[in-house]
């Protein structure tokens, strides 16, 4: 698994890689140019001249080949030159500078500095830029942002740093897109970046995850490559108990839709055997829409017969407390706790020291604060969930764009899959039977909640492909099985 680095980390990457393989830097600059190429090719964008902000550093170098590459392929292409002289151009720029064909046209900033219609890709400044922008670079990243079209930055959105906020009050040019090398900076995991940084693309340039190894940082970013090897195998004689018996418990009066997704989920996800715990007045709406489900309309004694329980989807916070408080004193496995199980948890903090080690609390944003309190900011929120969890042995599952795990022994996780089409009511009960499935087929904690947000995210992107905005939980659901075709072929 790749580690997220400190932006001023990725030069000596760089270095240890290019030595590593025997290549050079600049041949590394022309890998990363070429994977900016192939995905700028697959989207298709067409008939628009295209305008490439460059600027003195690396960032810029990069933007030269694109140019290169794009006027081989017939693309009209003009360089917006933003910086002084070139003698100040960093080596491998100065190669890719001088390798610049005739048919790029070539303008100073000076005499671009008007509204423009087109393809706007930013290599004005990448991972090198120190503190606050100079003010020489102000107008720049203003021009930037008056331009009208698709625009794409690369790397990283020029102005933004690789750990920064972009506050109102910053000057940062604003992406459609940002094309990032080798490993997602952090800056463009904070949702408060969300509008400079558009969607975000990662592209390979082939460094080893081992060499990540060899740096410190408590940080990863899970990609698809990094999953099948957590996921258990099972054979030709594999019976519905080896795949887990698990409980559900949640729903309420109004609510008992939440418990039909999470159960749903569950054995969308491969559960052996799943029984949801609810009110009984309630039980034909889980025995009519979910068949495969068993149900249980009392509080259940004795609950050692089951391999993992869920708790919380509609679940309701009255008179909950010293529900929960049994469920935490009586089962001692790892248990997932979701929506209502964690507001009634933030109401009830001396509860959080009775959580089974290991157990997974899966809060959005929202449930996160009432149990933590509010948080200046995503950084802020990194580190009370670190504390968080290894504070009481838990794994934190921070729901949202590009979900956080927080791991007890420190490590944050960051998650690649998912869409702003999940953004809908239910999507985090599906989650719930996710996980409490993989728990229940045995899974580790930590690869139940790495496996189940990845799966979660990935049917998710599946869904919203097909029903985009009019994407529901329950299409979700419908697409979990497919999520598991990669991994049953690796
Ligand atoms: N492993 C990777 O991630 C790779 C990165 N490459 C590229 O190399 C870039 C890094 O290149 P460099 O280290 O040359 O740095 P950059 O090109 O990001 O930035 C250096 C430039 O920024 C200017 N600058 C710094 N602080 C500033 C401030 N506060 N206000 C205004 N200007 C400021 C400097 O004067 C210099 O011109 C990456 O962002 C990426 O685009 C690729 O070429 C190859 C592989
Ligand atoms: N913009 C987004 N990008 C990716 N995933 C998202 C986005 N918005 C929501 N999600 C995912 O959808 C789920 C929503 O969960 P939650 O907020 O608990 O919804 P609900 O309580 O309605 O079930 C989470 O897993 C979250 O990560
Ligand atoms: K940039």
């Amino acid at each position: 698994m790749i580690r997220i680095l400190k932006g001023d980390a990725v030069s000596k990457l760089d270095q240890m890689h290019c030595k590593r393989i025997g290549q050079s830097s600049y041949e590394l600059m022309e890998t990363a140019v070429q994977g900016f190429i192939h995905w700028f090719e697959e989207q298709k964008f067409t008939g628009q001249e295209i305008f490439i902000y460059v600027g003195g550093g690396n960032n810029g170098g990069d933007g030269l080949g694109i140019a290169r590459h794009l006027q081989q392929r017939n693309y009209q292409v003009t360089v917006v030159l933003c910086f002084n002289d070139e003698a100040d151009l960093s080596a491998d720029s100065k190669i890719n500078f001088d390798r610049l064909p005739e048919g790029v046209s070539k303008i100073s900033f000076e005499d671009f500095d008007f509204p423009s219609k087109g393809i706007f890709i930013d290599a004005f400044l990448g991972v090198g830029l120190k503190g606050k922008l100079r003010d020489s670079a102000l107008p720049i990243v203003d021009s930037w942002n008056k331009q009208q079209g698709v625009k794409i930055a690369v790397d990283i959105p020029s102005g933004l740093l690789s750990e920064g906020i972009a506050e109102e009050k910053t000057s940062v040019a604003c992406a459609d897109y940002t094309v990032t090398f080798a490993f997602p900076k952090l800056s463009l995991l904070f949702p408060e970046n969300a509008k400079v940084v558009g969607e975000l693309v990662l592209v390979d340039i082939g460094i080893a995850d081992s060499l990540y190894q060899e740096f410190e940082s408590d940080l990863f970013y899970i990609q698809k490559k990094d999953i099948p090897e957590r996921h258990r195998r099972f054979h030709r004689f594999s019976h519905k108990g080896d795949f887990g018996r698990i409980l559900l418990i949640g729903g309420s009066l109004g609510k008992m839709g939440a418990v039909v997704l999470s159960a749903k989920s569950a054995l969308r996800t491969g559960a052996g055997l799943v029984t949801c715990q609810i009110e009984e007045s309630e039980r034909f709406i889980i025995q009519a829409s979910v068949p495969e489900a068993m149900v249980i309309g009392e509080d259940l004694k004795d609950l050692d017969a089951f391999d993992a329980i869920g708790v919380g989807p509609g679940w309701g916070v009255d008179n909950r407390e010293k529900k929960l408080e049994f469920l935490l004193k009586s089962f001692s496995k790892p248990m997932v706790l979701d929506a209502d199980a964690l507001n009634v948890l933030s109401q009830n903090p001396e509860l959080l020291s009775l959580l089974p080690k290991n157990s997974i609390l899966t809060p959005h944003l929202g449930e996160f604060e009432r149990l933590v309190g509010s948080c200046v900011n995503h950084l802020d929120r990194m580190g009370k969930a670190s504390e968080l969890s290894k504070k009481y042995q838990i794994i934190l599952v921070l729901k949202g764009a590009n979900t956080l795990i927080s791991l007890p022994d420190g490590r944050q996780l960051f998650n690649s899959t998912g869409t702003h089409f999940m953004a809908t009511g239910g999507a985090g009960d599906v989650l719930t039977g996710i996980i409490t499935a993989f728990l229940g087929m045995g899974y580790s904690p930590e690869n139940a909640a790495i496996c189940g947000v990845f799966h979660h995210g990935l049917a998710g992107e599946y869904a919203g492909k097909i029903r985009f905005q009019g994407t529901i939980a329950s299409d979700i659901i419908e697409q979990i099985p497919r999520t598991f075709e990669f991994v049953e072929n690796s």
